[in-house]
């Protein structure tokens, strides 16, 4: 199989080459914000869930809906706290990504991505000359459902990586289905009916990220505004290098989680479903200078063949629907890779 031939960015560093000029980016200017990368940035106050008490029947339990309905109207951002993962596993995912990072090189490539599949470890794809690339290396794996993982590509070395990403993505799986009916639950609508439209075959695909220091932290991005095609994404960040920006109303406000918990950001296929009540949030990543930053994040993606759409109960006269059906399989609305920041557009009716 034909790998693809573009230095990994440690492999960059490692060689002391000056900075490749592929990697410059400017903003464009399009909505996105002019304040520095790296400025004296506000930072954003993410609302905290207590994911059990959001079942809970008492007023706690219907105030917590009402906060996360809230938050995740205004921002499409919450953390998440007693989501039932303990925080040694929490901290054994990070060690092992970071043991899986440090590895050399040519122990890496054994589960390098090959051209056409975007699973394994390296560079993002690249799909056109001019595309402006990001200052991470990342190992991107299908971990749910398990007969859709393709083990080629998961790392026998660090020992454990893998016993331990199944034990972690099971636990995973279970928040996203409490996850699924709590933001059902706070539109007061039944319980399954995301689960039922997101589908049987929804897959989990996590996505290991290494920000290696920056010699240009001012001119370069770990990762470009985007967001996510995800239904929503779980996010573990570093928990010592900050760099995780969010955009609203035009500006940049950093993000700073507490540990263990887990940070949740909707993506374009809950506000399609939502009919837009549920904002799939623009986000970066800027770099450091001296340090390097490593962050896990899993993407609740949609089965490839069902037809997303905003669901009946929230299509009224009052509030008309706002997006076409659309399928992943189909047309890539949903595709992170593309280099529009917000693929969902193309949806909008
Ligand atoms: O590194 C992070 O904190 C965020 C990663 C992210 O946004 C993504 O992988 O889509
Ligand atoms: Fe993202």
């Amino acid at each position: 199989m034909e790998k693809p031939k573009l230095k990994t960015v440690q492999e960059v560093v490692a060689a002391g080459e000056k900075l490749p000029e592929r990697y410059l980016y400017t903003p464009t200017g399009d909505g996105e914000g002019d304040q520095p990368f790296n400025g004296l940035l506000p930072e954003m106050k993410i609302s905290i869930i207590d994911l059990n008490l959001l079942f809970s029947s008492s007023d706690d339990g219907r105030e917590e809906l009402s906060k996360l309905h809230s938050a995740i109207s205004t921002w499409g951002v919450v953390q998440v706290m007693n989501h039932g993962i303990s925080e040694a596993l929490l901290d054994k995912i990070h060690e092992l990504t970071k043991q899986f990072f440090v590895l050399p090189t040519k122990e890496k490539q054994k589960y390098a991505r090959e051209i056409s599949s975007f699973q394994g470890f390296g560079n993002d794809m690249i799909l056109s000359d001019d595309q402006v690339l990001d200052w991470v290396d990342r190992l991107y794996l299908i971990t749910y459902p398990e007969d859709q993982r393709q083990l080629k590509f998961w790392p026998e070395n660090p020992s454990g990586f893998r016993e331990t990403l199944h034990e972690y993505t099971m636990k995973q799986q279970l928040v996203v289905e409490k996850f699924f009916k709590a933001l059902a639950r706070s539109l007061e609508l039944e319980d399954n009916c995301f689960l039922e439209m997101h589908g049987e075959n929804a897959t989990l695909e996590t996505r290991f990220n290494i920000y290696p220091p920056c010699p240009r932290p001012d001119k370069v991005l770990g990762l470009k505004p985007h967001s996510d095609g995800s239904a929503f994404t779980l996010i573990l960040p570093d928990k010592n290098v900050e760099g995780l920006q969010f955009l609203k109303d035009g500006k940049w406000y950093k993000a700073s989680i507490l540990p263990h918990t887990i940070l949740i950001n909707v993506g374009d296929t809950m506000e399609v479903m939502s009919n837009g009540i549920y904002k799939s949030p623009v986000h970066r990543v800027v770099l450091n200078g001296k340090k390097e930053r490593i962050s896990v994040a899993t993407f609740c993606n949609a089965d490839e063949d069902k037809e997303i759409q905003p669901l009946n109960g929230l299509v009224s006269e009052a509030r008309p629907r706002l997006y076409k059906a659309v399928k992943k399989s189909e047309k890539n609305f949903f595709d992170y890779y593309q280099q529009g920041r917000r693929p969902i557009e193309a949806a909008m009716i």
